[in-house]
This record gives structure tokens, sequence and C-alpha cells, in this order.
């Protein structure tokens, strides 16, 4: 555990980092985040002792830092420094057996079986077992940064202070190098306090962030305490975003970067549909946002292509994925840029219309295989597996969504669907009540990002009501064209 109290200090008698405190508890990890030269570094070497305390103090298992001795001190922290010393000249096993200086009382005279597990462990660890008798020179930069890594962790101090670790490591070596650091706390109790900044690494292995701003502390916390997009901005001076971590429940970031031609409008027009035996497809000049239910690319991104692929009503459908995959292949789609959704029904049958609002127009396009719809609200009472039948709506829009007005478009766009149902008395056949939908419907929201930002998309703004009325009008259309064929 480390505690620090009111902690100035630095390279001059102004002091560069004023006023630091917080605590780290045991086997737990502080990230250090902040903009280049707001004294991160300069924190950690204060910490460590490297530089001055003006003010305040640091305590290591309740005894201030100064009271201890060099070498005792060395034994409770180790530290990773930005900057290397050169130890070229050596092999990796020695730059890593530096690390147990401090446990030596006449260097390697009294090399004990103790220190040669440690340096092992850290060789092991770190990944750089297989360079041991391997000249420093000979390494690559994420490897001499592994080594230095591994040195830090074979002196086995308790408190752990690392500038930068993944500094030159390529993705897999960072998650190597912060999967192990994490697993040493967890583990063995390791307390670590490190420099990052790359503030979405820090968010998904921190416990908990401290933001640094002109050698002052900003904010500290959780990561999603500290990781706001708000605060950021006003820290960094760069616009930012936030969103969540498909796994972990750790905030992620990414720069927004100046905006382009955001204000120019795009057009997808209907002409821009093609109609072929097998496929209903929508190929866009630039990316639409999609929010989708789709079998391929479902949930949020960013495609140019959307197909709406009739199958055979005996299609296999238990390793759907991979067929998909197949078939983008042999018919020379994109499998990164376009979305796929499956349909029983022929595509003449689609129905795809376009609707003028003052942001700009919105095309619905609908193929609604009703054969087996369902009344959702006592589908529960069913004892068979409802019968494959599916609604595929589209909804491309011709303007800039919010994340809440994308949310509120699927339930807009879902209630009209519903409301066509209805109105074209679409029966649950066992029983006998209206339908909502069917068992497998699917939708899918686009637009353009283009123009103004629309907040909200519910009925009572003018997008909202031009989805309503557009998937209403549309399912009504495909569900008279499904009718029409017996
Ligand atoms: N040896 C030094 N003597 C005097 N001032 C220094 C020295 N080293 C750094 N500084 C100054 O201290 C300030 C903070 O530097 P520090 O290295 O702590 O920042 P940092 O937050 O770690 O930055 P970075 O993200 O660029 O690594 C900077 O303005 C820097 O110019």
């Amino acid at each position: 555990m480390i505690v620090v109290e009111h902690l100035s200090g630095g390279y001059e008698d102004v002091p560069l980092v004023k006023d630091i405190s917080f605590t780290v508890e045991k086997g737990k990890i502080l990230g250090i985040l902040g903009p280049n030269g707001s004294g991160k570094s300069t924190l950690l070497k204060v910490l460590s002792g490297i530089l001055p305390t003006t003010t305040g103090m640091v305590m290591i298992d309740g005894k201030a830092i100064h009271s201890y001795n060099a070498r005792a001190l060395a034994k409770k922290m180790a530290v990773l420094p930005q900057l290397h010393a050169n130890a070229f000249s050596n092999s990796v096993r020695e730059v890593v057996s530096l690390g147990r200086y401090p446990h030596q009382t006449g260097f390697f005279a009294s090399w004990s079986a103790r220190d040669e597990q440690a340096v092992q462990h850290a060789m092991l660890q770190t990944g750089v077992k297989r360079y041991e008798q391997t000249p420093m020179e000979f390494l690559s930069g994420g490897e001499q940064q592994r080594v230095f890594v591994a040195q830090a962790l074979a002196q086995t101090a308790e408190i752990l202070l690392l500038d930068e670790p993944t500094n030159h490591l390529d993705i897999a070596h960072q998650r190597q190098i912060l999967d192990m650091v994490r697993k040493e706390a967890m583990e063995c109790g390791l307390t670590v306090v490190m420099v990052l900044h790359d503030m979405n690494l820090a968010s998904l292995y921190c416990d908990e962030l401290l933001l640094m701003e002109g050698g002052q502390m900003r904010a500290i916390g959780a990561p999603h305490e500290v990781i706001i997009a708000s605060q950021i901005e006003d820290v960094y001076q760069a616009r930012v975003a936030t969103y969540a971590h498909p796994e972990m429940p750790k905030p992620q970031i990414t720069m927004m970067p100046t905006a382009g031609d955001r204000q120019q409008r795009a057009m997808i027009k209907k002409e821009h549909f093609t109609i072929t035996e097998h496929y209903i497809q929508l190929q866009t000049e630039i990316p639409l946002k999609i929010v989708s239910s789709a079998v391929h690319n479902p949930g949020i991104g960013w495609f140019s292509c959307l197909l709406n692929r009739s199958v055979p009503g005996d299609y296999v459908i238990s390793d759907v994925k991979r067929e998909v995959n197949e078939f983008l292949q042999r018919e020379n789609f994109a499998p990164t840029s376009t979305v796929v959704m499956l349909t029983a029904v022929p595509t003449s049958l689609v129905a795809i219309q376009e609707f003028s609002a003052s942001f700009g127009n919105m095309i619905v396009a609908v193929t609604a295989g009703v054969g087996n719809a369902v009344d959702v609200s006592r589908v529960h009472e069913r004892q068979d597996e409802p019968y494959i039948g599916t609604i595929n709506t589209w909804v491309i829009i011709n303007g800039c969504l919010s994340e809440e007005a994308f949310l509120q478009a699927t339930m807009t766009a879902t209630e009209a669907k519903t409301k066509a149902l209805q109105s074209e008395n679409i029966r649950d056949a066992r029983s006998g009540t209206i339908a909502t939908g069917t068992a497998t419907d699917s939708l899918l929201i686009a637009a353009t990002q283009k123009g103004e930002e629309m907040l909200y998309a519910g009925p009572i703004t003018e997008v909202g009501k031009t989805i309503a009325k557009g998937v209403f009008e549309t399912t009504v259309q495909a569900i008279k064209n499904y009718k029409n064929q017996f």
C-alpha cells in the first residue's frame, strides 16, 4: 500500500507537481493520465524519491520513504523509468538480473536460488526468456522494453512504478505486459502505479485513474468517473467521444477528427436500390451508420452495402453465419462493408417507398412474410417452436441521428409495423388474435449522418413522424404484395 499526502516536488524550487494526494491499496493498480508535460513522469520520480519533495509525503507501509535507506527502499519499490539506462553491452539475462541488485550483499557473490527464481519468473512473464543470452542491442525497441519490465519485476518489490510500460509495444505485447501486471497485482498483491498515454488501456487495466493537468490533480476515481468526454476534452483540448467496451464494464474513448463534410447533404434515393431474383440491394457511395438485427454484421457499424437476400423455404439455418459468408464471397460482396438479412419472401414482393421531410428524404423497404405471424403476447402459450416467417424492415434516413434517436427509431418503426399488421388484419393462427409480427423479424435503421443532428426520433419529432408513416404505409404495401401472390 502506498499513501501520498499533499505531495509537491520536482526539478526546481518551484514545485512542478503540486498537492497530490492518493492511496493505492495493496493489489490495486492506479493509472496516471494527462497531456504531454502535465507532470506524470515527474510525479513518478518524486514518488520514488529520484526527485526531491518540497512538501507533503509518500508513505509505504506507514513509513515515509525518506526513512528507508536506498537498498531497503528498492526492496519495497521497483521503478521502470520512461528512458532506460544504456545497457547495450549486456545480455537480456544480465539486464534482468540487475533487478536483483537490492537483494545482493556482494554483487552476484550471493546469488541465491530465490534470485534465480525471480529472474526466471520475470523473463517468463514478460516473454523474453527465449532471448536470455541475446545482447540487448540485437533486440527491437519493443523487445527491449519488455526486458526492462522484466528487470523491474525481478526486483520482487511490493510496489511497482511504471512509466509507460507499453511504450513501443504492439497490441499483443501490450496485452501480455498489462495482463501480467494485473495478474501480479491480483495474485501476488503487487501494488502498481503506472503512467499510461493510452486512455483505453488505462481504463481496461487500472482500478483507479488519476488525471493530471498542469502538475495538479484534475480528477481521481474509477475509470468511469475520470474518462468523461467533457473532462477529457477540457484537459486535452481535443474533441472526443466515449463508448462502452464490448465485454468489460469500462469506458473507452475515441478521438473525433475535425468535422469535414458533415453539413454536406448526401442523398440516398429509391433509384439506388437494385432488385435481382436473389436479393434486394442498396449500394451507397458513402458508408451509412447502421443499427440492425441483421444476420451478417449486426449491431452498430458503418456499412455501404445492404442486402435482403431471398432464400428458399427449406434453407437450413443451422450454420447461417458461415453460409452467408460463403454467399458473399461467391457473389463478390465485401464481407466487412455489407449487412445481410434473410427472407423467404420472393424479392419481387418488396415494397420500397420514399418519403420527404425537411431534414432530407427517407426510404423504407419492407419484405413481409406474414404467413406465420404471431401475437407476441400469446406466443408463450405455444408448445411448438413458432414457425419461421420474417418481416424485414429497412429505414434509410438522409439525416443525422443521435444514439438516443437510433434507439427511438427502432421503437417507432416497430410500433408502426405492428399497427400495419393490425390494419391488414393479420392474425396469429393459433390464438386467433391480431398478430404483432413474426417470430424472426429483423429491423435496420440507417442514416447518412449528414446535416444537423436530430436528438430524438419518437413520434413527437418530425423524423419520428416520418418513420411512423413510412414504416406503416410501406409495411401495409408489403403485406398486400404478399397476399396478392396467392
Ligand atoms: N530535467 C528536467 N529539468 C527541468 N524541467 C524538466 C525536466 N524534465 C522535464 N521537465 C519539465 O517538467 C514538465 C513535466 O514533464 P514530465 O516529463 O513530468 O511530463 P509528462 O506528463 O510525463 O509528459 P509526457 O506525456 O510528454 O511524457 C515539462 O514541462 C518538462 O519540460
